[in-house]
């Protein structure tokens, strides 16, 4: 079935079957490389349509590997799809694929961590931000390790509106091992509300669109996989820059199942911490005894606000880091140790010297 409807008129022709070009170019799925296939064309449609609408669209596939998912962009009726594939062996399969749909797909050997997504497609294309998304997608299916580093990085990208932002509300369908999916889209007071849960969100509609059994991937992979789907949102709900929200984020969750204030409390130098820690969520108006995990967004937005305020009225704030004080303080009290060894040795010594004397 075409992915976007009775309207499509790109199909492409008769193809050797994923498993086919697996077996003809010798790809053997790298599992240092965390490389697991997907060759049932039935599950690379149902994550093209979880994409949105695609007929005359650009799109960006992440690591198309042996091609499943790309087969079923193509037959989406698009306009043009680049893919960015890291391994040389992917390549000639995905030129058998480029054949049989003449001037519709650019294959990139590259790194998508490195690859500069702003470059790719016509300037043409690039919309408001308060508009309608662009015609612009990506979609991927990468190894978990990647997709989590690069969704981060994208998140950046969105509040930065750059990168792949660059066009517009860019929508992103990816997959993730499944607790990680869980996480991006987790509401508040859910057992996996999380650091992601909070970062992904304030920026985008986040949606976990359903679950890939581990079994359905070549080699099986020990977790299963969740496809989600992000729309950046017009108005981000924590204005204040990424680092900053991300600092705040990183230090509530720092203690997930103690007392929020414990988390806030390490945003501030050991010398200030009560004072500020309780006067910042007093003018956030947030319950110190809430668990990071019951906080809401608009919640953290309140913190964020408070301590960008606190930050303005001390240079010093933002740059402190809680782990580098604590690490100062264990090499000080190591070398303390050291020298109270050395003053006792060189006491003995004394001692055996007027002994001797
Ligand atoms: C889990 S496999 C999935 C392959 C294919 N999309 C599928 O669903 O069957 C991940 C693919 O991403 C590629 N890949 C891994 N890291 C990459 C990176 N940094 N940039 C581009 N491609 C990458 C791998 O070589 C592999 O082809």
């Amino acid at each position: 079935m075409a992915v976007s409807g009775n309207l499509a008129t790109f199909r492409l022709p008769p193809l050797p079957t994923i498993g086919d070009i697996i077996k003809l170019f010798n790809l053997r799925a790298e599992r240092q490389l965390s490389q697991n296939f997907l060759l049932d064309l039935r599950l690379t449609d149902k994550i093209v349509r979880k994409a949105g609408k695609l007929r005359d669209a650009y799109v960006l596939e992440v690591g198309p590997g042996p091609g499943g998912i790309t087969r079923s962009i193509l037959n989406a009726d698009i306009t043009k799809l680049l893919v960015v594939e890291k391994d040389t062996r992917f390549i000639p399969g995905l030129k058998m694929l480029e054949e049989a749909a003449p001037g519709k797909i650019q294959i990139v050997h590259g790194d998508i961590l490195t690859y500069k997504v702003e470059k790719a497609f016509p300037k043409s294309l690039r919309k408001n931000w308060e508009n309608d998304p662009p015609d612009v997608h990506i979609i991927g299916n990468l190894p978990f390790s990647v997709s989590t580093h690069l969704i981060i990085k994208w998140l950046e990208n969105v509040a930065s509106r750059d990168g792949p932002f660059t066009y517009g509300r860019t929508q992103m369908t990816l997959t993730f091992q499944k607790e990680v999916a869980e996480r991006l889209s987790a509401s508040t007071g859910s057992r996996q509300r999380s650091r992601l849960s909070i970062m992904a969100q304030y920026l985008c509609n986040v949606q976990n669109c359903f679950t890939i059994p581990g079994r359905a991937f070549v080699p099986k992979p020990k977790v299963d996989v969740g496809v989600v789907h992000f729309t950046p949102l017009i108005n981000p709900q924590i204005e204040q820059p990424f680092k900053l929200v991300e600092k705040v984020v990183q230090s509530v969750f720092q203690f997930r199942r103690k007392y929020c204030h414990r988390g806030v409390a390490i945003l501030f130098p050991e010398a200030e911490r009560l004072q500020r820690t309780e006067e910042m969520l007093m003018r956030a108006d947030v319950d110190p005894t809430l668990r990071p995990y019951e906080l809401s967004i608009p919640q953290f937005k309140s913190l964020c606000d408070v301590y960008r305020g606190l930050c303005e009225e001390n240079s010093a704030l933002f740059p402190y880091n809680f782990r580098e004080e604590l690490r100062q303080k264990k090499m000080m009290k190591r070398s303390r140790k050291y020298i109270d060894e050395e003053d006792e040795e060189e006491e003995e010594e004394e001692e055996e010297e007027e002994e001797n004397i």
